[in-house]
Parts: C-alpha cells; sequence; structure tokens
C-alpha cells in the first residue's frame, strides 16, 4: 500500500529532518504514528501525500509517486491537517464543490456522519465552532472513501462524546482495501482502535509493528515486587511500578501505548534488539 525507502528530507539545506527512513505499511490495518514534538509526523504525512517532496529516496503509495500529484492518485488519498481552514461556504455548498473531485464520494454517507457527530448539514461553515469544523472535514475525509487516509491529531478539537463517535467511525470505515495513518499524541483516545504502531525517533523508525506482535514480544506490568524478568522502562505510580519487560514468559498482557513509547524512547538499543531477534 505505501512503500518509502531511503528517505532523506530536511526544510533546510543543512538541517536534516529524516536521514534514512524506510517504511512499509499493508492496507487493512490502522496505524498510529507517535514521535515527539517535531519528530516529524506531520512532514511524513504531507510527504505521503505529496504535499512535499523527498530530498532523496522514494516513496510509493497504490502503485504511484505521491509527488507527481497524479488526479488519479489524489482521487484516493485524504489528509486531514492537525489545523483545519474551511472555506466561508454553506457546508452543502463544500461538499458540492470538493465532493466532485473524488469518484468515491458518498453524499448519504457523509450525511450520516454528521448526524452522528450532531452537526446539522444546512449550516454555514463560518457559523460553527472549530470542533464542529473539524468534524466536517473528518466526515468529508471518510466520505471521499480514500483508500490512504492520512489524520494529524484528529481528535484535537473534538469533545469527549465525539472521540467515541470518532472511534466508531474509523473502525467501520477500514477495510482489506484501505489504510488510515493517524499521527496523535491522544493516545488514550484511540488505542483501542489502533492495530499497529509507528513511533519515529530523531529522524528514524524506531518501531513498526502490530499490537499483536508488540504484546507478544512485551509485557505491560504494574509492579510492587523485584522481578528477574529484564525491565526495559519504568515509571512510579500510585499502584506501583508500571514496566515493561521483555516477555521471556510469554505472559499476556494489555499493550499501554504511552508506556511503550517512554521505553522505546528511553531505551532504543533493548527495543530494537527484541524486536529484530
Ligand atoms: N514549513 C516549515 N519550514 C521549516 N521548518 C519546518 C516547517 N514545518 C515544520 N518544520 C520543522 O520540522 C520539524 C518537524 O515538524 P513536524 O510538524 O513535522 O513535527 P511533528 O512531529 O508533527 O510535531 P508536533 O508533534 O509538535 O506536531 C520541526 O522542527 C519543525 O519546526
Amino acid at each position: 500500500m505505501l512503500n518509502i525507502n531511503h528517505l532523506k528530507f530536511g526544510y533546510k539545506p543543512k538541517k536534516t529532518l529524516f536521514e534514512n527512513v524506510n517504511l512499509h505499511l499493508s492496507a487493512g490495518h490502522i496505524y498510529g504514528l507517535l514521535g515527539k514534538n517535531g519528530a516529524g509526523k506531520s512532514s511524513l504525512l504531507r510527504m505521503m501525500c505529496g504535499l512535499l517532496f523527498p530530498k532523496e529516496g522514494t516513496i510509493e503509495a497504490m502503485g504511484f509517486m505521491p509527488m507527481q500529484r497524479k488526479p488519479s492518485f489524489l482521487q484516493q488519498v485524504y489528509f486531514v491537517p492537525e489545523e483545519v481552514e474551511l472555506p466561508h461556504l454553506q457546508i452543502k455548498q463544500f461538499v458540492k464543490v470538493n465532493g466532485a473531485f473524488y469518484p468515491a464520494f458518498n453524499v448519504e454517507q457523509f450525511t450520516l456522519l454528521l448526524t452522528e457527530f450532531e452537526v446539522n448539514i444546512d449550516s454555514h461553515i463560518k457559523d460553527l465552532s472549530y470542533g464542529q469544523q473539524k468534524k466536517v472535514v473528518i466526515a468529508f475525509a471518510i466520505a471521499t472513501n480514500a483508500r490512504l487516509l492520512l489524520l494529524d491529531e484528529p481528535t484535537n478539537g473534538l469533545d469527549i462524546p465525539s472521540k467515541a463517535q470518532l472511534r466508531k467511525v474509523l473502525a467501520g470505515h477500514i477495510n482489506e482495501d484501505s489504510c488510515i495513518i493517524i499521527s496523535t499524541h491522544q493516545i488514550r483516545d484511540l488505542d483501542s482502535l489502533i492495530d499497529s504502531i509507528i513511533i519515529l525517533d530523531n529522524g528514524e523508525i524506531i518501531l513498526n509493528e502490530s499490537t499483536d506482535r508488540i504484546t507478544e514480544k512485551l509485557a505491560f506490568k504494574v509492579l510492587n515486587q523485584e522481578t528477574a524478568a529484564p525491565i526495559l522502562y519504568a515509571e512510579p505510580s500510585l499502584a506501583g511500578q508500571l514496566t515493561v519487560l521483555e516477555n521471556v514468559n510469554n505472559e499476556a498482557s494489555k499493550l499501554d501505548i504511552e508506556l511503550l513509547f517512554n521505553a522505546a524512547t528511553v531505551n532504543k538499543p533493548e527495543l530494537l534488539r527484541i524486536f529484530n531477534n
């Protein structure tokens, strides 16, 4: 679905953001793209849809080179930026003008999604709050039925019920032919949805694994006593030490994505050893 090979990129000639990024993503999955502030998540999403161009290396998505921005590619990809900006139009006008660019756009689906998000389709965009405008863009993005959906911090600005709605609609949208990539810091908003995790750190991808493989290789535990198992990362909590351990005993545990992220960035060599074994 999406293949990135030896990607090099930077905004300034002497400052490289990505040195040698390699990433292979398959259809049928919802990926969570994680990284610290400034790690380059938004830049990477923009490159995947052809809004930014690699300095070196290649990006191939659905058989296209995004940087060529061919209409037949752009019809199948939709990027929702973190900060949405909509024209001052009626929602219906906005949909009429923009839906025409997407052959698989489904007006009934858009109307239904807006109803689920409790936004009146007869509204004028300028009369909507920021969160409501974000819902219009997300509903539009889903209704394009784009095979590749790129969402940058989609839950920012959404109220609590809408986050649950978003999880529901995204879970219903994914199929074996499409792929969703979500960049987020609000991982608890979406952790039940994401089935694969990508971690971007210091210009490289340090993890790209399914949640199943992560819990096969790592155990997430609250410990109140010492353990012989190798600890990758621990942090104190009122309940005890929240720990990430190498899962040497094949124990079942529930993935804690925040802990995983901290373990990955604090103890990268161990993480790489465990997953490359
Ligand atoms: N248009 C630009 N011109 C120059 N530098 C930029 C531009 N956009 C982003 N950068 C820089 O590139 C780096 C990566 O930015 P990017 O927005 O991709 O990171 P991010 O991981 O999405 O960050 P955050 O989590 O804070 O949203 C940052 O150092 C940022 O300052």
